[in-house]
């Protein structure tokens, strides 16, 4: 809790009819209950109250003509019901209020004050401390995929957070998609952008890989970057994303925030958060194919993807169902990889240690790669050329799956790689290699249990910048001619093996999930951009900050 500072103001106002000390500095709103004679009520503690300005959503004066006013839910309420017969003038704080498992709530607490002019000043006071908060948006872009995860996203969006906006002044202009691509392109070509101090996506990580993808292009075409170039620096963009989650899987949202909740989210976005995040870019051959920033998977993911895009009607239920079918399909993937370690850099991909709210890790590995990017100039473009740092391994992978932050969602809530970082400039990049089924099941189950997943002889993990991928049976010329002169055989055997190989069974190749798209193409390269693009949320936040037992919500 922030230090209460200089007071602005400081009055004895009632608050449900009980006298108290009310005082508000530029960081603490603090409301105290008047004990008036501790010798009578020696064993009754005075109850203190404190809310962060920052967390203030607004300041609302109550309406003293008709003694009431609307509730949340539409019924109206009296003031003097509430408030006692002696209310006067009213006016009421709107606040986060934080709740189980990382959930905030939207409280209020009404003030009465004896008279009219006291009362304006506390609301102008307040007003003017919120006001003085740069950070919050006043002027939101939101596009609404009405088809996410079980199709609710326009009712989260009108029932839950329009409501939140309005009350916190925060305009917006709506646009509901209408085509797979339509925010995407919107970005692209068609916004202004210059009017708004965000963008927010009511859907799923598909939604948010479409704003994600609008942004970035925008930002480097205006830029003059070339996007297919894989060694090009990307500019940050500067538009914060919100997300309200309203998708299948949301796991950015959740491994940004903590919680799948559209009012949590809202509450995110209205009080100004910001959350940078890496960004990886996938490429094939000096062409660009797609940004991640979740789960890059080959193999299990992939396939599951694909097998799962066929029964979207299924809803989320169809990541279950297909998740199973490629548990039992059991299909492993021959390929080499190469990756560029991360060197000189705080954290490891087996930290006991978690990327929480204000993470000194990705701080300090931010800074890290900025100034060694600014002073000796040495950015991924001289890593490619320091062959001697590059490593390959060749092998049989039932899955090979790029983490560019932990990946928590519900179905895993620790993650895909539960010490990974949110803007560390780096992705952790797990190989399962083939092994039975059974042990495939017991790494799968660990997911969702607290043994480590990684501690398996056939699982291995690195913290990485830079890694590449050559399925075994590949396409491109240089490969194909390396297995010509490796395998000795003609080119029509080869190309019966890219179809289907040795077993005559199995096909020789996976699909690339990237963040819930399929990539069209299996060999790919991939580099991590620090930092490229900022959320409006905070990390996870530690238990310790919000657990606070006098308030019922929490417990
Ligand atoms: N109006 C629309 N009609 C059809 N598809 C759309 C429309 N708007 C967006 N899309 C596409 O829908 C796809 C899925 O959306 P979204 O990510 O919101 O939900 P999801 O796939 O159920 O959730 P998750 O990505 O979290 O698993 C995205 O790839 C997006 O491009
Ligand atoms: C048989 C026991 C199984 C237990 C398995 C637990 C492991 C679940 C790990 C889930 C990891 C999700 C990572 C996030 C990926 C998202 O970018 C992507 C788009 O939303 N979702 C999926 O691909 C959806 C992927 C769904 C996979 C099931
Ligand atoms: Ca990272």
């Amino acid at each position: 809790m922030e230090r209460p500072g200089r007071l602005l103001l400081l009055s004895e106002l009632r608050v449900r009819n009980a006298a108290c000390d009310v005082s508000l500095s530029r960081c603490l709103l603090t409301w105290k209950r008047r004990v008036s004679s501790p010798v009578y009520r020696p064993f009754r503690p005075s109850v203190s109250h404190s809310v962060s300005v920052s967390e203030i959503i607004a300041v609302r004066e109550e309406d003293e003509d008709s003694g009431s006013r609307q509730t949340d839910d539409g019924s109206w309420n009296k003031i003097e019901e509430r408030e006692g017969k002696d209310c006067g003038q009213a006016f009421t704080v709107l606040y986060v209020e934080r709740c189980r498992q990382h959930r905030w709530r939207c409280a209020e607490v009404t003030f009465t004050c004896p008279d009219v002019a006291l009362c304006q000043r506390w609301v102008s006071s307040i007003r003017e401390q919120l006001a003085a908060i740069t950070s919050r948006p006043r002027r939101l872009l939101v596009y609404i995929n009405p088809y996410g995860g079980k199709r609710q996203g326009k009712r989260i969006y009108d029932q839950k957070v329009a409501p939140l906006f309005a009350q916190a002044g925060v305009s917006t202009d709506v646009i509901v998609t209408e085509y797979a691509n339509h925010a995407r392109d919107h970005l692209r070509k068609g916004a202004e952008l210059k009017k708004y101090d965000g963008v927010v996506c009511v859907g799923g990580d598909g939604m948010f890989s479409e704003i994600i993808h609008g942004l970035i292009w925008r930002t480097q075409t205006d830029g003059g970057v070339d996007l297919n170039c894989p060694d090009e620096t990307l500019l940050p963009c500067s538009l914060r994303i919100g997300i309200i989650p309203a998708g299948s899987t949301d796991c950015i949202c959740f491994a940004t925030v903590g919680t799948n909740d559209p009012v949590t989210s809202a509450l995110h976005i209205i009080v100004g958060d910001s959350q940078p995040m890496d960004v990886s870019s996938v490429h094939h051959n000096n062409t660009f194919l797609r940004y991640s920033v979740s789960l890059l998977g080959y193999g299990f993911y992939g396939d599951v993807l694909t097998d799962s895009e066929r029964k979207r009607w299924m809803g989320p239920a169809r990541y279950d169902f297909s998740g199973v079918k490629m548990f039992l399909t059991h299909h492993y993937y021959e390929g080499t990889v190469s990756y560029l370690p991360a060197r000189g850099i705080l954290g490891t991909p087996r930290d006991a240690a978690r990327c929480r709210s204000g993470c000194l890790v990705c701080q300090r590995n931010g800074q890290l790669l900025s100034d060694r990017a600014e002073n000796y100039e040495m950015d991924e473009a001289s890593d490619s050329d320091s062959d001697s740092e590059w490593r390959t391994i060749r092998g049989k992978f039932l899955a090979i799956n790029a983490a560019s932050m932990s990946c928590a969602c519900p179905r895993t809530p620790k993650g895909l790689s539960p010490a990974a970082h949110l803007a560390d400039g780096t992705t952790d990049l797990i190989l399962v290699r083939k092994c039975s089924r059974f042990n495939f099941l017991r790494h799968l189950l660990r997911h969702t249990s607290k043994d480590d997943q990684f501690d398996m002889t056939f699982v291995e993990v690195h913290r990485v910048r830079r890694f590449r991928f050559t399925p075994r049976y590949c396409q491109s010329d240089s490969d194909l001619e390396l297995d010509l002169r490796e395998n000795g055989k003609h080119q029509i055997f080869s190309q019966i093996f890219r179809d289907h190989p040795a077993c005559g069974c199995a096909p020789a190749y996976s699909s690339w999930n990237c963040d819930g798209e399929i990539l069209t193409h299996t060999a790919i390269d991939v580099r991590v951009h620090c930092q490229l693009i900022k959320l409006f949320a905070r990390g996870i936040e530690e238990p310790a900050v919000f657990e606070d037992l006098t308030n019922p919500c929490a417990i």
